[in-house]
């Protein structure tokens, strides 16, 4: 990062619905804040609207008019087409695109970006790492460009970050040099940013929660109330807190109670995307890629992919059946298991025992 009187440059990679809303944010507290550069390049993968570029509409209008229509992006947020061209002065880069672009995202940018950069992932999701396991994304940011990665999730539904309505959200960050600088380019009057050192639970808490909300839209799709939502959503936590337990021990339980855990667990279960799509996939019995595609305009679902990238880990290791709803969320997704088998699968749960001693 630049020291003394020199001023941060930011770079935001990516402007889908969560990029756009963020980089309302980041533009607004860059512009205002003396160590940040006002100048904020946003990476827009470039595809033409109704003839013209979306880089050119965004720069023109100041407006993402297909990921987030209706909310004015500030002046000095300039969209770039050419991603290293976007990254290559950058002193911070804040990664916020669908997950699985992330590997070919950091190869692009190996070698291009500055040595003394430092990295905040707003991405939700894992990668399949060789030997059968997974990848954290901030791992891989670290390990493919050789920066720091510090992590934010939350209870984060962008329309509303985008509306300015209040929540919390959650950063994960080791480096105690850093965190006050990240903090400052994020908080808000109406974003409220709480900073933990546990990292690793804290993305990890951001990636499972999808799987969850996945469930919670099936058990909508199959006609069940809050009472079973409420029970899909315990359950869920129960595994991502053991998730954590058996593959990242050292975490702290402390970690759940924040934005990135229970509360980004209920918003999900609620108002996300996965649930939407989920819910569909029940009452239309059509594909979740066909779904995807018809009901989200562009706009990416993280779900269902990590359901499949876990469960590739917990069949590795021969441990699907200590992660039951983990497991049944990525069988229903592939057609091995009906919707309906959902029920059992929560029925039959683990969690169920007489915990007196
Ligand atoms: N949308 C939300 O409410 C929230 C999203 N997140 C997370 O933020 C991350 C990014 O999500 P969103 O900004 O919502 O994205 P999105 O779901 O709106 O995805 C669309 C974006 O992907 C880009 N894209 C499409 N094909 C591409 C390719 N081949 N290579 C690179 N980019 C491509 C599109 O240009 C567009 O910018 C995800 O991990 C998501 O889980 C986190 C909190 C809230
Ligand atoms: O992560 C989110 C809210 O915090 C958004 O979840 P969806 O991707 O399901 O909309």
């Amino acid at each position: 990062m630049a020291e003394g009187q020199i001023k941060n440059r930011v770079c935001i990679v990516g402007s889908g619905n969560w990029g756009s809303a963020i980089a309302k944010i980041v533009g607004r507290n860059a512009a205002r804040l003396p160590n940040f550069e006002d100048r904020v390049t946003m990476w827009v993968y470039e595809e033409m609207i109704e003839g013209k570029k979306l880089t050119e509409i965004i720069n023109e209008t100041h407006e993402n008019v297909k990921y987030l229509p209706g909310h004015k992006l500030p002046a000095n947020v300039v969209a770039v087409p050419e991603l290293v061209d976007a990254a290559k002065d950058a002193d911070l880069l804040i990664f916020v695109v669908p997950h699985q672009f992330v590997r070919t995202i950091c190869s692009t940018l190996l070698g291009k970006i500055k040595p003394t950069a430092a990295a905040l992932s707003l991405i939700k999701g894992f990668d399949i790492a060789e030997g059968g396991g997974i990848d954290l994304i901030s791992h891989i940011i670290t390990r493919c460009l050789k920066i720091p990665c510090a992590v934010l999730m939350g209870a984060n539904i962008a329309s509303e970050v985008a509306e300015e309505k209040f929540c919390e959200t959650t950063i994960g960050c080791r480096d105690v040099m850093l965190a006050p600088m990240m903090r400052d380019i994020i908080q808000t009057e109406y974003f409220r940013v709480v900073v933990v050192d546990d990292e690793d639970a804290v993305e990890i808490c951001g990636a499972l929660k999808n799987i969850v909300a996945v469930g919670a839209g099936f058990v909508d799709g199959l006609g069940f109330g809050d009472n079973t939502k409420a029970a899909v959503i315990r359950l869920g936590l129960m595994e991502m807190i053991k998730f954590v337990d058996v593959f990242y021990p050292g975490s702290k339980l402390s970690t759940f109670f924040e934005s990135c855990g229970v509360a980004d667990l209920i918003t999900t279960c609620y108002g996300g995307r996965n649930r939407r799509v989920a819910e569909a996939f029940v009452k239309t019995g059509r594909s979740i890629k066909e779904l995807e595609d018809e009901m989200l305009n562009g706009q990416k679902l993280q779900g269902p992919i990590t359901a499949e990238e876990v469960n590739h880990m917990l069949a590795n290791k021969n441990m699907e059946n200590k992660f039951p709803l983990f497991t049944a969320v990525f069988r229903i997704c592939r057609g091995e298991l009906k919707p309906s088998d959902f029920i059992d699968c929560i029925r039959s749960h683990p969690e169920h025992m007489v915990r007196v001693a």
